[in-house]
């Protein structure tokens, strides 16, 4: 998968690219990301990029040409162009899935100040929010996008791990622990160290969905259910 990414301060993203996970997918060529930055295509002899707004108001405008005569740069008949904006879709795991399974080609585009010349948007397939709060721009929203495709790409984190994953499954995650066994007095639940792997599937299959029925009961109303869980439903709502 190749991600090119426009943004006025490509150096927000050198943490995100040299460490850890992202770092190793990109060196193992998994994935190829380039951070352009747009304002090397301002013209004047200012290099502005922004503008105040037609109509007065407070504020500047990020300007059409700079940005799309950089934006004409990398795109291509297979790309799929995001701009990242508090009045895009909500991003979502099974979007990061579908964006990882189909996308080769994802351009983003990251904004500032209070937002872009509107014909910017006749560029642009996709609008995407990473939720409802308004940022100083568009950067960390791109980088948690590019996480969550990212580390779905096959080969870069072992497939057994995305199944355990919250929300991979439509739950949350059931509760992990690892050594030591006891730690001030708690103690690990006795069924993890039983070794009877279907009772422990049996347990964290009903953790999750017990902490799903607490922390996120709105997942559960728009997913179906298997008949294991159905039971498992209904004896804690026998309990309850
Ligand atoms: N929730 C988000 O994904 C998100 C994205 C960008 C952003 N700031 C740049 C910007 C871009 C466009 C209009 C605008 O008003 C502000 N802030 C939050």
């Amino acid at each position: 998968m190749k991600i090119d990414v426009l943004s006025l301060f490509p150096e927000m993203f050198e943490g995100f690219l040299t460490t850890s996970i992202i770092k190793r997918a990109i060196d193992s060529g998994h994935v190829e990301v380039t951070i352009h930055d747009f304002r090397e295509f301002a013209t004047d002899r200012h290099k502005s990029v922004d503008d105040t707004p037609y109509g007065g108001g407070q504020g500047m405008v990020l300007m059409c040409k700079p940005l799309l005569d950089c934006l004409k740069t990398v795109v291509t008949k297979d790309s799929l162009v995001i701009l990242m904006s508090p009045q895009g879709m909500t991003h979502h795991q099974a979007y990061a899935e579908e964006l990882a399974l189909n996308q080769k080609h994802i351009v983003i585009i990251c904004g500032h100040y209070e937002g872009f010349d509107e014909r910017i948007r006749d560029y642009v397939d996709v609008e995407l929010s990473i939720g409802d709060y308004v940022l100083t721009g568009g950067e960390l929203g791109a980088m948690v996008v590019m996480d969550s495709v990212i580390r779905l790409l096959h080969g870069v984190i072992t497939q057994a791990s995305h199944e355990d994953d919250s929300f991979s499954n439509g739950l949350l995650e059931y509760p992990q622990y690892t050594r030591p066994y006891e730690y001030e007095g708690s103690k690990v639940p006795d069924v993890l160290i039983s070794g009877h792997h279907e009772n422990i599937r049996k347990w964290r299959l009903k953790e999750s969905l017990r902490k799903t029925m607490i922390k996120r009961p709105d997942l559960l109303e728009k997913r179906s259910f298997t008949e294991e869980e159905l039971e498992i439903l209904k004896e804690a709502k026998v309990k309850s």
